[in-house]
C-alpha cells in the first residue's frame, strides 16, 4: 500500500497521530474548524497508505479528569465529514473503550480518542507520571506521527514522551509550519513588527524577552495590555491582570526604550462593567487607557489606538501577529481585531498570523485567508519558535 515520511511501510500498522484539534466551540457547535481542516491531509495520507489511524488531541484546558464540556465527540464527527469517511470515537483515551476501538480498526480506517487532557498524566510536570501515561498511549500503536504544531512547545505525554516510546516521524503540517516560520527567523525584511494580544498573558509576556532583540516594533493589545498599564501605575479596574508580572513589564518598558524598540500600548480602550455573557447586552464605553474606572474591565483596544496600530503596520515588511486585540467573539469588542487584521492585509511584505483564536478571528470576521502570507495553526508554538527556543515536540523527533 504505502509509506509515510520516514516511517517506512505503514499499511496494516496502527499509527498514533498527535493532532491539534483545539477548536473554538459555542456549546457543542464548532465555530471555526480551521485546525481540523489543517489536520486532515496527514490523517488522510496515512489512511490512504493503509494505516489504522488513531488520532489523539486535546480540547481546552480541562483539569486532568473527564469533563463533558471538553469532549472531542463533536470534533471527531466534523473530522469524519471532512475526511468523507466514518471516524470511530473512543469514549476514553487509553482505557477499555480506546483499546476496543483501536482493535476494531481495519486498514485505512480512522479513530479519535477522547480528550487526552482528561488524564492527569498528560500535562504532569512529574516525568514518571507523564511517562506512565505515555506508556499507555504507546501501547495503542506501532508508530507515532507528530502533527499538532500548536502543541509542539508543550512537554506533554502525547507530544513528547510518546515519541520516545515508538518509531516516530514529523507530520506534514508541522513540517510546513516550520518551513514558513524559518523565513521569519533568518534575516527578516525590516521593519519587522510583532503584534501580541489574546488572553494567555503569562505565556506571551515571556516571549517578549527575546523578541525585544529581534523585532523593530512590538504592538500590544488584548489581555496583555493591562499588566503593562498597571506597571505604568494606572488603574486597570477588573481587567485581566497578572499581578506577579509587573516588575517584568517595567523591565521590558525600560529595555525597549534603551534598545530603540517601539513598544506600543493602547492610548484608549473599550471597557464594560462585566465580561460579555449571554445574560446581558454589552454596554461598551471608550475611555483613555490611563482612566479605566475601578468597576470596569478592558475588552478591546479603542478607536484611536486602532488607527495608531494600523499606522505602525503601514511600512512593515515582515509582520507576525498572535492574539486578538479584544474579545472579538462579541461584535461590540471586535473592532480593534478587525482594524489590525485589515491593516495586515495591506502590508507590502510577509504577514504571518498565528494561533487558534487569531486564525479563527481572521476567518470569522470575514477576511479572505489569501490576503495573509500564512495562517499558522499555532500561536504559542510559533512565538516560541520565533524566539529561538527549543520546542520539545520537535527536538524529541530528532532523537532515535
Ligand atoms: N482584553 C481582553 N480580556 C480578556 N480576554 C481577551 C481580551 N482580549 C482578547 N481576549 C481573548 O483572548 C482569546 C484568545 O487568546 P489566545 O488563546 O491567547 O490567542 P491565540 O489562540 O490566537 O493564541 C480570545 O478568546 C479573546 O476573547
Ligand atoms: O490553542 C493552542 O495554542 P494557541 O492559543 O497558542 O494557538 C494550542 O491548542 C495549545 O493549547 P494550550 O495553550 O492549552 O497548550
Amino acid at each position: 500500500m504505502g509509506e509515510y515520511a520516514g516511517l517506512g511501510e505503514v499499511s496494516g500498522k496502527r499509527v498514533l497521530v498527535r493532532s491539534d484539534l483545539n477548536v473554538p466551540l459555542d456549546g457543542a457547535t464548532i465555530t471555526d474548524d480551521g485546525r481540523i481542516r489543517a489536520s486532515v491531509p496527514t490523517i488522510k495520507a496515512l489512511a490512504d497508505a493503509g494505516a489504522r489511524v488513531v488520532v489523539t488531541a486535546h480540547l481546552g484546558r480541562p483539569k486532568g479528569e473527564p469533563d463533558p464540556a471538553y469532549s472531542l465527540a463533536p470534533v471527531a464527527a466534523r473530522l469524519g465529514d471532512l475526511l468523507g469517511q466514518d471516524v470511530a470515537f473512543a469514549a476514553d483515551t487509553v482505557g477499555e473503550s480506546a483499546q476496543q476501538t483501536v482493535a476494531g480498526l481495519q486498514d485505512g480506517q480512522v479513530a479519535v480518542l477522547e480528550n487526552v487532557r482528561f488524564n492527569a498524566g498528560e500535562t504532569s510536570k512529574d516525568d514518571a507520571e507523564r511517562g506512565a501515561f505515555a506508556d499507555q498511549l504507546a501501547a495503542l500503536a506501532d508508530a507515532f506521527v507528530s502533527d499538532g504544531f500548536g502543541v509542539v512547545h508543550r512537554k506533554q505525554a502525547s507530544v513528547y514522551d510518546v515519541a520516545q516510546r515508538l518509531p516516530h516521524a514529523m507530520g506534514g503540517l508541522v513540517a510546513a509550519e516550520v518551513d514558513v516560520l524559518r523565513r521569519l527567523t533568518v534575516d527578516p525584511e525590516r521593519p519587522y513588527v510583532v503584534v501580541l494580544g489574546g488572553s494567555k498573558v503569562s505565556d506571551k509576556l515571556g516571549v517578549i524577552d527575546n523578541l525585544l532583540g529581534k523585532a523593530d516594533k512590538l504592538v500590544i493589545g488584548g489581555g496583555m495590555v493591562f499588566t503593562f498599564l498597571a506597571a505604568q501605575g494606572h488603574e486597570v479596574g477588573k481587567s485581566l491582570l497578572e499581578a506577579d508580572q509587573l516588575d517584568r513589564c517595567r523591565d521590558y518598558l525600560r529595555r525597549a526604550h534603551d534598545a530603540g524598540v517601539d513598544l506600543l500600548l493602547p492610548s484608549d480602550v473599550v471597557v464594560d462593567t462585566a465580561f460579555p455573557s449571554g445574560d446581558r447586552e454589552p454596554a461598551p464605553a471608550v475611555v483613555p487607557s490611563s482612566e479605566i474606572p475601578a468597576d470596569a474591565l478592558g475588552l478591546d483596544i479603542g478607536p484611536d489606538t486602532a488607527v495608531a496600530y494600523a499606522h505602525a503596520l503601514a511600512d512593515a515588511k515582515t509582520v507576525f501577529w498572535n492574539g486578538p486585540m479584544g474579545v472579538f467573539e462579541v461584535p461590540a469588542f471586535a473592532a480593534g481585531t478587525k482594524a489590525v487584521a485589515a491593516a495586515l492585509t495591506k502590508v507590502n511584505g510577509l504577514t504571518v498570523v498565528g494561533g487558534g483564536d487569531s486564525a479563527a478571528a481572521v476567518r470569522t470576521l470575514g477576511f479572505d485567508e489569501a490576503a495573509f502570507g500564512h495562517i499558522s495553526t499555532g500561536g504559542g508554538a510559533s512565538l516560541e519558535y520565533l524566539e529561538g527556543k527549543e520546542l520539545p515536540g520537535i527536538t524529541v523527533l530528532e532523537e532515535d
